[in-house]
């Protein structure tokens, strides 16, 4: 099947998944996003052209697609020592959740809540100094596009709302597991989640997690099992306490986040965004879903 088939057959299975779901309302600034937006991009492992179809080169707030490239650059930076501050296992519970962090004494369940995300973000902070501005570099570089950058309003609208971000960074505190003070922490959070892209230049980020850990210029990010263990961790809870169910119905490595973008992995093949602002309860996008889950069955794309 050609692309223009297979992206004809994608946008026709999300239609009636675009009338479904709301969009984020806790993130005020989020809550004005058209629900009917809908793109897809697929970069290939061996090509700095992607392609793709609909709103794919339309910015949306990346949110939590921005905790797989924390992750990548700790990882990368520290190795295995983070393994000991954070999890590697399904949550079962929302992305949000303070009772699981405060019965397993601050150790949060997997870098994709939020809670492992903070951790993870605070150690960035320690080992460059500046999480949020690494991050940004790391996108442009991969992407290609110097533009990428925050979004301030986003940023501000979170931290004024982002009460149950701010009393998990205080429980994780409180735990003695965060070595940077709480505002820092959240602060760089905020940020790092307000960042705008596009599902293109998101496809082309995520690169690396296709390539085994090799990055857009051909030098080595990650060790080949480093990279197998994000994409594990994307698996087991990408899209939360319904990984199991993502995982069901698309079968690929995902990170999804809040401003309905969702990023997959197939490994040796090429990277896929798609970005559909309405969520299902879980968090994550309904058409993204609909769209992983149509490319994979008519393409037999699926890891399994
Ligand atoms: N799942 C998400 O995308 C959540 C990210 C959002 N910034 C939050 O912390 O609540």
């Amino acid at each position: 099947m050609d692309d223009r088939d297979l992206f004809e057959r994608i946008t026709r299975a999300v239609q009636p998944a675009l009338a479904q779901g709301r969009v984020a309302r806790y993130i005020p600034a989020l809550a004005a996003v058209d629900p009917h937006r809908f793109g897809l991009a697929i970069a290939d492992t061996d090509s700095r052209t992607p392609r793709g179809t609909g709103d794919w080169q339309v910015p949306f707030s990346i949110q939590s697609l921005s905790k797989v490239f924390t992750l990548a650059l700790v990882l990368a930076a520290d190795g295995e020592a983070l393994w000991s501050r954070v999890g590697k296992e399904p949550s079962g519970a929302a992305f949000n959740s303070l009772a699981q962090l405060e019965r397993e004494q601050g150790i949060p369940r997997n870098p994709f809540v939020n809670a492992g995300a903070l951790v993870v973000t605070d150690r960035l902070l320690t080992l460059t100094g500046d999480a949020r501005g690494t991050l940004r570099d790391f996108l442009r570089a991969e992407s290609g596009n110097p533009r990428i950058d925050f979004d301030a309003e986003v940023a501000w609208s979170e931290s004024r709302h982002g009460h149950r971000n701010a009393a998990l960074a205080h429980l994780l505190a409180d735990h003695g597991r965060l070595d940077n003070p709480v505002p820092d922490v959240l602060d760089h959070y905020f940020w790092q989640c307000s960042l705008a892209m596009n599902c293109r230049d998101l496809a082309l980020a995520a690169g690396f997690l296709a390539r085994h850990g090799v990055r857009a210029d051909s030098t080595r990010l990650l060790t080949r099992s480093e990279a197998k263990r994000v994409n594990a961790v994307m698996l087991i809870g990408g899209t939360y306490d319904a990984a199991g169910e993502f995982a069901h119905r698309v079968g690929l490595p995902a990170k999804s986040g809040v401003g309905g973008g969702i990023i997959a992995v197939i490994p040796g093949r090429c990277t896929l965004c798609t970005w559909g602002p309405a969520l299902d309860d879980h968090g994550n996008s309904i058409a993204g879903i609909t769209a992983l889950d149509t490319l994979t069955t008519v393409t037999g794309w699926s890891i399994f």
